[in-house]
This record gives structure tokens, C-alpha cells and sequence, in this order.
């Protein structure tokens, strides 16, 4: 559980106090610290108030980066329940009026270390939750940015969260093992010798955040997820995207042209078992964790498995597979994961399977295509 921080009381004051005023003074500052819900004033750098927000000190304050993609956006609405301006989004994008509606969100490149220092100071962040990188596919066309954006990003965040002892989760990936792992099933401890910036990025990213841990003593956590299925967002660019973008041609054409071979196993995850893995993970108490980084996992399935699965709702599905570069990383990634120390260390479950992805994803597009649908008819009629 969080434990909110104690508010030091001002020398100045207790200096001009007598000992009953020291009392009285004392207990006007436990009432003032102990009220759930207090009136925060922001400042930016020029000391203008930026904004006034009610938030809550029975839970943490949350710096979400790179909040705008398929994670953060779905995360931000979870963590809600922390209060509604406990949780500040920020990425480099401009946000959709919900989100701006919804609470805090602010501009802040990962690479810009004052800005995200002035961030932490004045909104008082207790837990970064650290989503910005570039994803696999995107990562291999432009290495250099990949390398800024996943090492260097990683860089800001570590050390600030030392500098100002926050909890922090990096997630990490299938992605970060590489052909010489054991691929069915892939423990937490064995080869990591990926073959994409992207892998690589995240190894660092696990091994600086042991490194963090047993040398600052900071409270690091890092989750391996798989490929990850969600229908509100679209994934920003990875290996394991066709498995949502199955669903959208399905309902939009009836056709789907796969960049991976039929029979490519990877591992997968409905995207509400994957917040949930992040908040159960962060709110376990550390002495019970006896690793920082942790495989989870749900399923696994092969594109001819979803395009199965997906035919019971769209039963005259045609699938042809055309395989591209993206095969290759896939090649060289685990087919099935082990996560039983998630399981074993802070009881790791996941809810859904293939047949329950399915209906979630059908369930929440398929009004959404035929309202789309029925406006081209009436556009046309
Ligand atoms: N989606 C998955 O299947 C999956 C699986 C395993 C791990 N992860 C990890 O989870 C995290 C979030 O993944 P996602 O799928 O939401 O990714 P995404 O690509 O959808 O979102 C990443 C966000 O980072 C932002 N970003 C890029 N450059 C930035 C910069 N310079 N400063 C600040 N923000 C910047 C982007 O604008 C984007 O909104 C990533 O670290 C990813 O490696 C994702
Ligand atoms: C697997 C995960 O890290 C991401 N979806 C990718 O394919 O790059």
C-alpha cells in the first residue's frame, strides 16, 4: 500500500512558538497533512501558477510518459481510481480533447531531463510509469532515434527517480530475448542476446534498473509483456501489431494480408489483463518481490490460430500471408512464456484467453463499423 509522506513542520515556526503553541501548531498540521483532498497550486518555470488541482494524498501521484499510446492511454484511465489529478499524463503529442478533459496532461519530451525534473518537483510525483520508446518495427527504421528516445529516455527517468526516491516501472518485453534463448517456454533467467535496437534498448533498460536497485537502493520494477491486444488504441508500431489489425480488416473488408508467416507463435495479452499486471505489480509490497523484472504471460498463438478464432464472428475471412522483414524478428522471439515467478512471488493471473480477446475486441468495434458503415449508405443514398 502507498504511504503518503509525512509534511515536515517549519523551523521558523516552531522557533517563535512556546511549548503549547508547538502543540497546538503541531496538531493544525497533522489535520491539515491527514485531509485526503487538498487544493495543489502548480508553478512553471517563470513561477505562474499553472493550474490549481484537488489531489488526493491517500494514493500516489502518478507521471505517466508516453501516455498517448496503446499502454498509457488505457493505464491513465485504470490509475484513475488514485483520483482524477493524481494521475499526470505527458507525451510529445497533441491530445485528444478526452484526454485533455480527463485531467492533467503536459507536453514533455523524455529526452528534455529539466523539464521532467520540473514536472516531478511541482505536480510532487511519487511513481513514474515510464511508457515512451519506440516499439520493435518502428525501431529498426530509425536506430539513432531508437536509441535516444529508449537508452537516453531511460537514462532521465532512472536518475530522477533517485535524485527524488520514486517508484518506478519500465516495462520490458518478449522482446528482449534473441535467438539463442530457450524460446518454448522462455524462463526470467537465461540468454538475452536480442537482434533489435528495440531488444537491446530494453536489456539495458532491465539490467540499469537492477543496477539502480542494488547499488541507490531504488525501488525499480520492470514487466515483460507480450504482444499486446487492445481496441480502443492502435499499437505504435510493432512486431506483434496484426494481431489487433486482424480484427479492424476483418469487420472493415472481410480481407486480411498477414506480414507474418501462419505458423508463428508469439506470446499475447488482452490489454486488461496487462494493466491489471501493472497495478497488482506496483502495489505489491517490496520484501515479497525477489526479482525486479518479470516475465508475465496469457496466451500464445499463431496468426492461423486469431484468423480461427476471428472466423466464428466473420465467418468468410480470407487470410493470405505475405511475410516481410518483421518475420525475422518474430523468428527470433519466445513462442511461449514461463511466468511462474509472477505467479509464485505476487500471485500473477491472467482472466483472458483466445475466445475471450475475441469477444472483448468484436464486442467494442463491431457497433463502432457499423455506425461507420451505416453513414457511408447514407452518404451515398
Ligand atoms: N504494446 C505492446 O505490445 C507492448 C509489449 C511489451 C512492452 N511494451 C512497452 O510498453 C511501453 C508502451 O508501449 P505502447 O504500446 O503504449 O507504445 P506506443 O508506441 O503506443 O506509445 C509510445 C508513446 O511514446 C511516445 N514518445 C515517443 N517519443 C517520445 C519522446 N521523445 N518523449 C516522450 N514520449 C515519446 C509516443 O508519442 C507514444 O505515444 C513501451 O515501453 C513498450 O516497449 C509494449
Ligand atoms: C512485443 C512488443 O514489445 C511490441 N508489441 C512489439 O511488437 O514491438
Amino acid at each position: 500500500m502507498f504511504r503518503s509522506r509525512v509534511m515536515s513542520v517549519p523551523l521558523g515556526l516552531l522557533c517563535r512558538c512556546k511549548a503549547r503553541e508547538v502543540q497546538r501548531a503541531s496538531k493544525i498540521l497533522r489535520l491539515v497533512t491527514a485531509s485526503p483532498v487538498q487544493t495543489v497550486r502548480h508553478f512553471n518555470g517563470v513561477n505562474e501558477p499553472h493550474q490549481q488541482y484537488e489531489v488526493s494524498h491517500a494514493h500516489p501521484r502518478v507521471l505517466i510518459t508516453g501516455s498517448l499510446g496503446q499502454l498509457g492511454t488505457g493505464l491513465a484511465k485504470v490509475l484513475s481510481r488514485y483520483g482524477r489529478n493524481n494521475v499526470i499524463m505527458s507525451d510529445i503529442l497533441k491530445a485528444p480533447r478526452q484526454t485533455q478533459e480527463s485531467g492533467p496532461y503536459l507536453f514533455a519530451d523524455i529526452l528534455d531531463f529539466k523539464k521532467l525534473q520540473d514536472l516531478i518537483v511541482s505536480y510532487n510525483i511519487d511513481w513514474i510509469i515510464h511508457f515512451s520508446a519506440l516499439l520493435s518495427a518502428v525501431g529498426e527504421n530509425n536506430v539513432p532515434l531508437a536509441m535516444r528516445v529508449n537508452i537516453e529516455g531511460l537514462h532521465n527517468v532512472l536518475e530522477l527517480a533517485k535524485q527524488y526516491k520514486l517508484k518506478i516501472f519500465v516495462p520490458s518485453t518478449i522482446g528482449a530475448f534473441g535467438p539463442d534463448s530457450p524460446r518454448n517456454p522462455t524462463p526470467d533467467l537465461c540468454i538475452q542476446r536480442p537482434r533489435t535496437i528495440y531488444g537491446v534498448s530494453k536489456v539495458h533498460a532491465e539490467l540499469m534498473g537492477e543496477y539502480y536497485f542494488y547499488k541507490f537502493g531504488l525501488d525499480f520494477r520492470s514487466l515483460r509483456f507480450p504482444g499486446v491486444i487492445s481496441a480502443d488504441t492502435h499499437p505504435g508500431g510493432g512486431t506483434t501489431d496484426y494481431a489487433v489489425q486482424i480484427f479492424h480488416d476483418a469487420l472493415k473488408t472481410g480481407e486480411f494480408d498477414c506480414y507474418l508467416r501462419e505458423d508463428t507463435m508469439l506470446p499475447m495479452m488482452y490489454i486488461d489483463d496487462c494493466l491489471r499486471s501493472i497495478v497488482e505489480f506496483m502495489e505489491t509490497p517490496s520484501e515479497r518481490l525477489t526479482m525486479r523484472t518479470y516475465n508475465v504471460s496469457a496466451m500464445s498463438f499463431t496468426p492461423a490460430e486469431i484468423a480461427d478464432a476471428v472466423r466464428k464472428y466473420v465467418p468468410n475471412l480470407a487470410v493470405t500471408y505475405k511475410p516481410d522483414k518483421r518475420q525475422s524478428i518474430a523468428d527470433s522471439w519466445p513462442m511461449r512464456f514461463d511466468d511462474s515467478n509472477a505467479r509464485r512471488d505476487w500471485g500473477w493471473k491472467h482472466h483472458m484467453e483466445i475466445d475471450d480477446l475475441c469477444r472483448a475486441m468484436f464486442d467494442y468495434l463491431t457497433p463502432i463499423y457499423k455506425d461507420t458503415s451505416n453513414k457511408m449508405k447514407e452518404q451515398v443514398a
